[in-house]
Order: structure tokens, then sequence, then C-alpha cells
């Protein structure tokens, strides 16, 4: 796969899980998790039975496809396949596909259906990984996860992943598992180095004009804006759409086909901005998001680290921009109290900031244009012009046909209410519950490849560095 040397977690837990020990691995998002609960289990697997042996356990339909993908390119070379079962798709054909896969990757909710029609058989399987094992263990899983261990064999592996693991949850875990190792990577941050951590405080009825506005500025590759409720990202998908970026929302109430077509022309770049709810949050690994933007600040300290962990993985580097209307700014203290790093604030742009950055990406494209050196049918026609015109009258015309001028189409959205820590709390449970059951959480991945070939670094930093203070939001 172009791995030239193990992350830090695959290092750890690789090993524990060939001896068959119970394992707790936590690890910073994009650390490649996967495959340290993939290479072990796909080496344990008996080739020549043809029954399920390993069960990985995922919260989201997209991301049981993802995983599986990985697994499944880990184990091509062993001959080892990997199924992805999740809701919403052809309950005859998974059945059909389970007899010759024997790794398994599915939602709870699928797997339980399956288990309850006795239509999976899973006496043989050896090991159980459960990713994102604390939002798998929260409310809205615990249930359905004990009855899905209870129907697998006593003796097995049972691996726990995540980025995050809150103390309530790991003690949960400990009682479903045997005297489990528990391995934590050592990092001063909860949260990657190489993602730019910036805030915004600023009213609510500011935060449209100023998104769109560091999203001009910015210039991003593909971008995730995260919304706080399923009205809220629809409303921000049709605004930013009105005001000319190629967006498109993506949340639990879409049928599974127009989730997977959205996800599916973000990986491709034929959207360049996925406007989300929490259910995108976790494991989504695409590799060119190189900004995301907390439109609403989360309810969930957790939340945050998965959220803008999806910029900035495998060594990249990333940017997370946060908006904290005044009354939010104690959750900005959770939030920094649970990743242990400080986030910068960052100034609110002005208007002409935002005309001069989609100036500046015209100039950028006139360099990268020269820097190509594929002009020569154009020279002629240049010195044409030049002989009529005056040099800096030339390019100014060139970089106003390719600036894309923004209409400042006047855009409202329903207000929602501040977060309070309290109401945080509060709304914990409340919330698990919406994103229950198997459909609502779900992303697939592309087989997009390119870039595989690198270490993982943590280069220095770069990207904007405007931290002054002022509030010129007109
Ligand atoms: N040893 C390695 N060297 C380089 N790239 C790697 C390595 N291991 C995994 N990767 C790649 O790193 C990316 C991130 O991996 P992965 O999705 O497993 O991260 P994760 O730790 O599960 O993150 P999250 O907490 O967000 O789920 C993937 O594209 C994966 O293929
Ligand atoms: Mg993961």
């Amino acid at each position: 796969m172009g791995f030239e040397e193990t992350t830090p977690i695959q290092e750890q837990t690789i090993p524990l899980g060939m001896q068959g020990k119970d394992v707790i691995g936590q690890a910073q998002t994009g650390t490649g998790k996967t495959a340290a609960f993939g290479i072990p289990m796909i080496e344990k697997i008996n080739k020549d039975l043809k029954a399920v042996q390993g069960l990985v356990i995922a919260p989201t339909r997209e991301l049981a496809i993802q995983v599986a993908e990985e697994v499944n390119r880990l184990g091509k070379n062993k001959g080892i396949r990997t199924l992805p079962i999740y809701g919403g798709s052809n309950m005859e054909r998974q059945i059909r596909a389970l007899r010759d896969n024997q790794i398994v990757v599915a939602t709870p909710g699928r797997l339980l259906d399956h288990i309850r029609r006795k239509t999976i058989k899973l006496e043989n399987v050896h090991t159980a990984v459960l990713d994102e094992a604390d939002e798998m263990l929260n409310m809205g899983f615990i249930d359905d996860i004990r009855d899905i261990l209870k129907a697998l064999p006593e003796h097995r592996q049972t691996l726990l992943f995540s980025a995050t693991m809150p103390k309530e949850i790991r003690d949960i875990a400990t009682t479903l598992m045997k005297k489990p190792e528990e391995v934590k990577v050592k990092s001063k941050e909860m949260t990657v180095e190489n993602i730019d951590q910036y805030y915004v405080e600023i009213p609510e009825k500011h935060k449209f004009d100023t998104l769109t506005r560091l999203l001009d500025i910015h210039a991003p590759a593909l971008a995730i804006v995260f919304g706080r409720t399923k009205r809220r990202v629809d409303e921000l998908s049709d605004g930013l759409q009105a005001r000319g970026f190629r967006a498109e929302g993506i949340h639990g109430d879409l049928t599974q086909g127009k989730r997977m077509s959205v996800l599916n022309k973000f990986k491709r770049g034929r959207i360049e901005i996925l406007v989300a709810t929490d259910v995108a949050a976790r494991g989504l690994d695409i590799s060119d998001v190189s900004h995301v933007y907390n439109f609403d600040i989360p309810q969930d300290p957790e939340s945050y680290v998965h959220r803008i962990g999806r910029t900035g993985r495998a060594g990249r580097k990333g940017e997370s921009v946060s908006f904290v209307t005044p009354r939010e700014k104690a959750q900005l203290h959770l939030i920094e109290k649970l990743t242990k790093k400080k986030v910068e604030r960052l100034h609110v742009p002005s208007s002409d900031e935002a005309k001069r950055g989609q100036q500046q990406v015209a100039v950028d494209k006139i360099k990268e244009t020269i820097d190509a050196n594929d002009l020569n049918k154009y020279h002629q026609a240049a010195d044409q012009l030049l002989q009529d015109h005056d040099a800096s009258e030339v390019v100014a015309a060139a970089l106003k046909l390719l600036t894309k001028e923004r209409d400042e189409v006047p855009v409202r959205l329903t207000s929602v209410q501040p977060i309070s820590v309290k109401g945080a709390q509060r709304d914990k449970n409340k919330n698990k519950k919406n994103y229950r059951k198997d459909g609502n959480r779900n992303f697939k991945r592309s087989g997009n490849n390119k870039s595989r070939n690198r270490k993982f670094n943590s280069k220095g930093k770069h990207g904007f560095q405007n931290k002054k203070r002022n509030s010129n939001v007109n």
C-alpha cells in the first residue's frame, strides 16, 4: 500500500493483537488505527476456512464501507476478503456474499438483523473490533453491542479503538473484555499537531457572511462545514449554493442513495464543500480535506476532536475554524481542557479582505500556469496585446476574468440557541438517541488512493496567521 513505516499506534498494538490480547487503543485522528487492528486480524485468518472469522463493528454505514475497503486492501495479497454489511442494502445479496468472506465490517443494526434471522454464522469469530469504540458504547448503541457480543464465541479477542475514550466509557469497556491492555499513544495534545486550530468570536447573525469570506480567503481544496441540525445543514448548503459555492449537504434524513452520491461527488472534487451534521464527524478518511469549519460549535467536546480530525490526516496539514458566539466561550474552554490545546483567535475578515482573497486565487492560478510552461500558443496574442495596452492593464483584465466575484445575495438562517455548558451536559443523552440505529450516520470512501506513497510526518506549520483582533463584519 506504499506505507513506509508504522505509525505509533500500529507499532504498539499490532504485536499485542498478534499475541491474542484484548486491547483498548487510543490514538489521534488519521493516524492509522484501521490498519492497527486490520493487520493482526488478517494475519490470524485461516485462509482455508470459508467462514467469518473477524468482525469489525462501526457506527455508520459509510464508515463500515470505508473500513471494509481498507481491510480488503490490506488482505488482498493473502487472498482474504472483507465484506461490509449495513442497513439499506439488499439483504439477500448480503446473505449470499456472507458465504465467501472471512472478515465482516458491520453496522450494529443490520448485524443484529442477521443474527436474529440466523443468516450469519459467528461461531468461528476469533477477533471482534469496535471501531469508534466510545461512540459504540454510548447510549445510542450500547444495548445492541451487548447483544452482538453475546452472540460471539466466549473465546475471542476483543479490540477497541478510538481517538477519544472518556473514563466512564472505558470503565464500561473493561467489563466487556478480558484483562485489556490499554495503549494510549503519548502525545501532549489529543488533537493532531498538524491541524492549525482557530476560532472566531462572532454573533449568530454574522456567522454566514463570515463563513463565505473565510472560504474566499482560504480557498480550500475540499472543506467540511459542520452544522448542528439537519435543518441547519439544509439551510447552509442552500445559502452557499446561492453565493456560488459548489456545496451540498449530508445528514441522516437523506436517503442512502443521496448520501452516497453527495459523498462520492465530494471525494472526486465535483463539490468543494460538504455541509454535514455530526453524522460525518467520525472516521471518514478523505485525504484532500484541507479545512474544517465548525459553523456551530459542537455540543460534545469529543465531537470537536473527531470533526476537526477530518483534516490533517496521515501527516498532512490542515486548518480548522470554529465559530463561537459570545455566550459559547465556556464551551470553547471545555474543548480546550479536553484537547489540552489552545485554540487561537482569528480576526473576523472584512469584505475587502475576502475580495483580496478571491483575487489571490486568480493570481495563484496565473503563477501556476506560468510554472507549467505551456504557453507557446499564446505568445503571439500576448505580444499583440502588449503593443496596444499597458502591461499592468492587460494583467488586471486577465485577473478580473479569472476572479470569481462573489454575489453577496442575502442569506438568512433560522437562528439556533447558543450552547451553554450546562445545557450541553443535559442535552447529551437526548442527542445520542437521535442518531441511534443503523442508518443515520453513514459515508463511503472512494477508491481514491493517490498519494499513498508516503511516510507519516508532521512538518512545520504554515497557513494564515491573521490573529489580529478586529470585528469588522459588514
Ligand atoms: N503506516 C502508514 N503510513 C502511511 N499512511 C498510513 C499508514 N497507516 C495508515 N495510513 C493511511 O492513513 C490514513 C488514515 O488512517 P485511518 O483512517 O486508519 O486513521 P484513524 O486513526 O482510524 O483515524 P480516525 O480516528 O479519524 O478514524 C488512511 O488513508 C490510511 O490508509
Ligand atoms: Mg478510524
